[in-house]
């Protein structure tokens, strides 16, 4: 940011001063039309012009300086019980140099006001908290949600380095994480960096394999339809996995597998790391950008296994296909014809059989999508694509440095994903061979 240069008088510069006035001159009011001035000082118009152009120039560079402190959130969910809290108090104390806000969203159970939205700055601590009353930011409380998070950002400029707001155990993280992108005001202040899903080593199976639609658990109704139920849109929808109480199955190898395996069906992007007491190093889960191109396309190439569904009711699909031609190939094939229709037609959910019956599958869901594409042609270009259930964003790429990226990339989280049927679809879509 350019310093303003100092706009006093000088000769050489502003040309000679007018004689004194003092007032008794009989031509006095000619002489005062001929003098040009500006807030006191006798400057040349090229100057106070120079001058208003460097004022421009550093209120955009405020302005961008305001527009890049934006906030992170992270958003910590996973079922009751599986270790949200103890990860928030390791954070805590682990990030105190950190100025950290901490938001909790239970369902109205006043116990959780002492463990108050506090602001760690060093030793000192500010007490404040959001309270979003009886219910979750994922079904009703959005926008006071969303206001109130406005409101702490507004009330504490430069104070808060991280958010990180905890849902309550059965929230379904997808539409809170779409609040933070649909809305323009949150969309200034704060990003969110992404979804922290703690589960707990020793129950998440059953709770996974638990097919009564009506399975309570902890005393909770949450089977959802078609035999789903909250942990699977919560590890959907994760970015990092914290197998928690990994005390309680330590010993069994045979469980650790099957965990991991069961996990990776489901989601096989998300860094997984097993925990005992939620203890973690914080860098692992905070400054991830997630929902953003900065680490996309690491985020995909880490991912394990090929993406076959294994469990039908929720899983990946990761598709590599050939570079696209161009931008129009980009604009009206895949995005028209391939990535909308996915998203927005619960596509594949309704199928017309040889004799023309129509055969209705399960609704299915895209629950995540994180895409890398290439683009060819006169002006090659890369693209990341990042999308929470019907929603997608499109950030420009950066070619990496190596080139190492030959083909697009695609990867699906979502309920009932069939991948021949998605398959099938790119290659049409794209005339494949
Ligand atoms: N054995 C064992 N217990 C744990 C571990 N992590 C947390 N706990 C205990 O599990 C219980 C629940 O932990 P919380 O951190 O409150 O879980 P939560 O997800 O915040 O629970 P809700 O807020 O009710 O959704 C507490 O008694 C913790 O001390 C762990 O790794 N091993
Ligand atoms: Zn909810």
């Amino acid at each position: 940011m350019s310093a303003l240069r100092n706009i006093k008088y000088n000769e050489e510069e502003d040309g000679e001063l007018p004689s004194l006035v003092t007032g008794e001159e009989t031509n006095l009011q000619e002489i005062l039309e001929n003098v040009s001035y500006d807030g006191g000082n006798i400057v040349s118009d090229t100057k106070v012009e120079r001058v208003n152009k460097q004022m421009e120039s550093v209120g955009n560079n405020m302005k961008g300086l305001q527009k890049r402190k934006r906030i992170p959130v992270s958003i910590i969910t996973g079922y009751l019980g599986s270790g949200k809290s103890t990860l928030l108090e390791k954070i805590a104390l682990k990030g105190a140099d950190k100025k950290i806000a901490v938001i909790l969203n239970e369902f109205g159970d006043s116990s959780e006001i002492e463990k108050a939205m506090t602001i760690k700055n060093g030793s000192s601590s500010y007490q404040e908290w959001l309270d979003l009353g009886n219910g979750c930011l994922c079904c009703s409380l959005k926008n006071i949600g969303v206001k109130a998070i406005e409101d702490m950002v507004e009330r504490s400029p430069g104070k808060i380095d991280y958010i990180l707001l905890e849902t309550s155990g059965i929230a379904d993280p997808a539409p809170i994480a779409k609040m933070f992108w649909q809305d323009e005001g949150l969309n200034s202040s704060v990003y969110i960096d992404g979804i922290i899903t703690v589960l707990d080593c020793e129950h998440i199976l059953k709770c996974l394999d638990d097919v009564s639609v009506d399975a309570h658990w902890h005393g909770d109704k949450v089977g959802l339809e078609g035999n789903l139920t909250i942990a699977h849109f919560q590890l959907a929808m994760a970015d990092r996995i914290i197998m928690n109480k990994y005390d309680k199955i330590e010993h069994s190898p045979n469980t650790i597998k099957q965990l991991q395996k069961r996990i990776r069906e489901i989601n096989c992007i998300a860094p997984m790391y097993f925990t005992k007491y939620s203890e973690t190093s914080i860098d692992k889960l905070l400054d991830i950008h997630a929902y953003d191109s900065i680490r996309v396309s690491d985020i995909l190439d880490n991912s394990v296994g090929d993406g076959t569904i294994h469990d039908h009711r929720m899983g990946t699909v990761m598709l590599t296909f050939r570079p696209l031609r161009d931008e129009e190939e980009y604009t009206e094939r895949f995005l028209k014809q391939f990535l909308q229709p996915l998203l927005w037609k619960n596509f594949g959910a309704l199928t017309v059989l040889e004799d023309g019956s129509q055969h209705h599958k399960h609704d299915w869901e895209v629950q995540r999508t994180k895409g890398l594409i290439l683009i060819e042609g006169n002006k090659p270009a890369v693209r990341v694509i990042q999308g929470v259930r019907d929603t997608y964003d499109v950030f420009p790429g950066r070619h990496d440095d190596d080139g190492s990226h030959k083909e697009c990339k695609i990867v699906l989280i979502g309920k009932y994903l069939e991948k021949d049927s998605i398959q099938k679809l790119l290659h049409k879509t794209l005339n494949y061979k």
